[in-house]
């Protein structure tokens, strides 16, 4: 069979924007549930949820059929994670908390095979080859792989242009919550100096040609950064979703400052 292509790589060339959504429950079946709504690509976040590599496993399995694009967000760049990670066949890899073009660089290796990069060969025993069905994976997998650093911090926003700059990036994600904890505003990416950062950053990493994207739950938000250049934005966050509407539902019987009149005590 072909290597599975990377629709989500090939998107980031157009000049629409991409809408996706946070998928937080670290289940196969809700991550089935969010495939099918029609969001253009899905975060399968690895860093704060509470998934392994056989829960992301389980959920890039459940959401294949579907045309919703899993993008898998590691904990962090461990290269031997990142190897169990593709060879379990993600394509589109994000990375936290990237703050140098020398991490960078290290993240791209980890994603190539020699003489390119440092990425174990799992051959036949890998989901990524299909088991060996997808023939000369070793010559061609960098071409659907896709790298999306995050920029979450004052020294990765000073350090964007090299990061951006780095062979083998395919985009940049800013993270609004770590950025602006980090510079003092706790998790306020509202503050002038927070806006200013995100938008040098989305400026600095499409002025060298990359993909720049952020979450932005909040309409005027991704609004705003889509008018500032973001490609990818995710909108959504399915936990919260799923909260927001339980406390509005309930709103509509009873007020919120009510207590509930079954209450288990221990
Ligand atoms: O800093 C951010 O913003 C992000 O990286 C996204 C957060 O980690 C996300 O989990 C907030 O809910």
């Amino acid at each position: 069979m072909d290597l599975p292509l990377n629709p989500f790589k090939a998107a980031l060339r157009r000049s629409e924007p991409l809408y996706g959504i946070w998928a937080g429950f670290a289940t196969p079946y809700a991550a089935e549930i969010i495939a099918t709504t029609g969001y253009d690509w899905m975060l399968v976040d690895g860093e704060h949820a509470p998934n392994t590599v056989p829960t992301l496993l389980a959920q890039l399995q459940a959401v294949a059929p579907y045309a919703t694009h899993p993008v898998v967000r590691a904990v962090h760049g461990d290269a031997v994670l990142i190897k169990q990670l593709l060879d379990a066949g993600v394509q589109t890899l994000m990375v936290p908390m990237v703050e140098t073009a020398e991490q960078a660089r290290a993240l791209v290796q980890a994603m190539r095979y020699p003489p390119h990069g440092i990425r174990g060969v799992g051959g036949g025993l890998t989901r990524a080859t299909r088991w060996d069905a997808v023939p000369d994976y070793i010559r061609t997998a960098h071409e659907q792989l896709c790298l999306v650093v995050q920029i979450e911090s004052r020294l990765g926003v000073e350090n964007a242009a090299e990061i951006a700059a780095v062979d083998g990036v395919d985009a940049v994600f800013i993270g609004p919550a770590d950025l602006s904890t980090g510079m003092g505003h706790a998790g306020d990416a509202s503050q002038p100096e927070v806006q200013d950062c995100i938008r040098r950053t989305i400026e600095t990493t499409l002025a060298h040609g990359k993909a720049c994207g952020i979450l932005a739950p909040r309409e005027e938000d991704a609004r705003r950064y889509t008018e500032w250049g973001c490609r990818f934005v995710a909108v959504a966050i399915d936990i919260s979703l799923m909260r927001q509407a339980a406390v509005a539902n309930l709103a509509r019987y009873r007020a919120p400052s009510q207590p509930a009149i079954v209450s288990t005590t221990y």
